[in-house]
């Protein structure tokens, strides 16, 4: 049996465009490497979600969010591990983001991100995005 994880993931707007969001590719050599992903990591002990969100986004894009409402979750088994993800809405309010603990970073709309090689985990709230299906405002 694999471990499992409680991950916490964000929906960043770019500023100025509702449309896209930011996306980052995950380091070459480790888990997962090089596929596409929601900026984010893993809850630890004794922090809510969304303190491990901003925690997580300040560290690894140098931002300060503001986290808003949980948005979409899911279950997914890799063969090394079982991640459960949840999506909240986010904004940046200060900070523009850097690769800190990625390969690369854009912002991209849902349909394009679908194009990419994106963790397995994420296809359904890939499918559920492009379909309208999250409710993003407030
Ligand atoms: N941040 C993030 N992680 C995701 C997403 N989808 C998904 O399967 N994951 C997985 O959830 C885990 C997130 O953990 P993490 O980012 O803290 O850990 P990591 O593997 O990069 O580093 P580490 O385990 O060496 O500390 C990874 O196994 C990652 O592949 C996603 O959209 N965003």
């Amino acid at each position: 049996m694999v471990k499992t994880v409680r991950v916490v993931a964000a929906l960043i707007p770019q500023p100025g465009d509702g449309a896209r969001f930011l996306v980052q590719q995950r380091l070459p050599g480790g888990s997962r490497a090089l596929l596409w992903e929601f900026p984010g990591g893993k809850v630890e002990p004794g922090e809510t979600e969304q303190a491990a969100l901003a925690r997580e986004c300040r560290e690894e894009l140098d931002v300060e969010l503001d986290v808003g409402r949980r948005l979409w979750e899911g279950r997914h088994t890799y063969p090394d591990l079982t991640v459960e993800l949840v999506l909240y809405g986010a904004r940046m309010v200060s900070g523009e983001p850097k690769p800190l603990g990625a390969h690369a970073l854009r912002f991209m709309t849902p349909a394009e991100m679908q194009a990419l090689p994106f963790c397995e985990a994420d296809i359904p709230l890939l499918e559920d995005l492009v379909a309208g299906r999250l409710e993003l405002s407030a």
